[in-house]
């Protein structure tokens, strides 16, 4: 048995990947963390009356069981992102991480520790399969149609801008693209933010409304034709099958990999 941690238990998506470990035979919940949880064991909340699964709220009482877990499941949130993983890795359980706001110095401090514990590890911007391939297939259209705008849609409770899969997906188009300004090079916002964020010259464009969860569209334009690739997350559903197989696989690597390609 895979025993797992969930911290972020008590969010959106923390609350269904404790409810996929509980329901999958390969793992075992050995415990969840939130330093803001008010109850002290999981059978306290209404919903999970039959677990008797400790909440944990310090990394110090973390470490004192640390031989209990295997992985960390992080679904929290960015500004705590780089502790917890860094925390995971020093006491060797392995991280499956969806947190977006990792910045690239952190990550690559990260990657460091983990090679120096010898720990395997993943951050996935998305666990959704259609937007691993909405990204894969973005870098392979960024080869022919090199101006390109993304627009991410979110729910808006989203704390972070631009969403992560929109970053990693500016970030593999970048492999492919010299970067270059799009538009008119005397243009003038005249509302401050009018085209968007600026990604070495690609626009990054971020809608937050009610009634969405997660989307993508990524829009190629080229001489007298456009190209736009779309992925839509309707329901948090749609990650739960990545985060197991990140959970069932991670304990076979010892560094941490980026995207969950890697696994497939
Ligand atoms: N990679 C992927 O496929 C996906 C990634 N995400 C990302 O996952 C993250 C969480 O999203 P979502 O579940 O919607 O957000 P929520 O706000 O619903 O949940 C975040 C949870 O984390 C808790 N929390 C805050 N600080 C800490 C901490 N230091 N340690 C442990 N828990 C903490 C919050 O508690 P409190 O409310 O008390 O502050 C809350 O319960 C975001 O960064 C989002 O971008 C989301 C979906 C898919
Ligand atoms: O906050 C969310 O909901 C999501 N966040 C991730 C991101 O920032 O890319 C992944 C997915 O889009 C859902």
């Amino acid at each position: 048995m895979i025993k797992v941690l969930v911290a972020g238990f008590d969010g959106s998506m923390g609350n269904k990947t404790t409810n996929m470990v509980i329901e999958n035979d390969k793992f075992e919940l050995a415990g969840v963390f939130s330093p803001f949880a008010g109850k002290d064991n999981l059978r306290e909340y209404t919903e999970f009356q039959d677990q008797n699964v400790p909440v944990y709220k310090t990394y110090e009482e973390v470490a004192a069981q640390k031989n209990d877990f295997d992985v960390w499941v992080d679904f929290t949130v960015p500004s705590a992102v780089y502790q917890n993983v860094k925390f995971a890795i020093e006491n060797k359980i392995s991280p499956v991480v969806g947190t977006t706001g990792l910045t690239d110095e952190q990550l690559v401090e990260l990657k460091a520790l983990a090679k120096e514990n010898e720990v395997g590890g993943l951050i996935a911007p998305n666990f959704g399969i259609s937007a691993v391939l909405l990204m894969q297939f973005a870098k392979k259209a960024a080869e022919f149609m090199p101006d390109v705008e993304i627009i991410e849609l979110h729910h808006d409770n989203k704390l972070d801008a631009p969403s992560g899969t929109a970053v990693q997906t500016a970030k593999m188009i970048s492999e492919v693209r010299t970067a270059h300004h799009q538009g008119n090079p005397n243009e003038k916002e005249t509302m401050l933010g009018a085209r968007g964020a600026d990604f070495e010259g690609m626009k990054i464009h971020s809608v937050r409304l009610p009634g969405y969860v997660a989307h993508e569209q990524v829009i190629f334009g080229s001489l007298g034709e456009s190209l736009t690739i779309r992925q839509d997350s309707f329901d948090r559903s749609s990650f739960m099958t990545g985060v197991a197989l990140a959970v069932e696989k991670i304990g076979n690597y010892n560094e941490l990999l980026v995207g969950l390609e890697n696994l497939l």
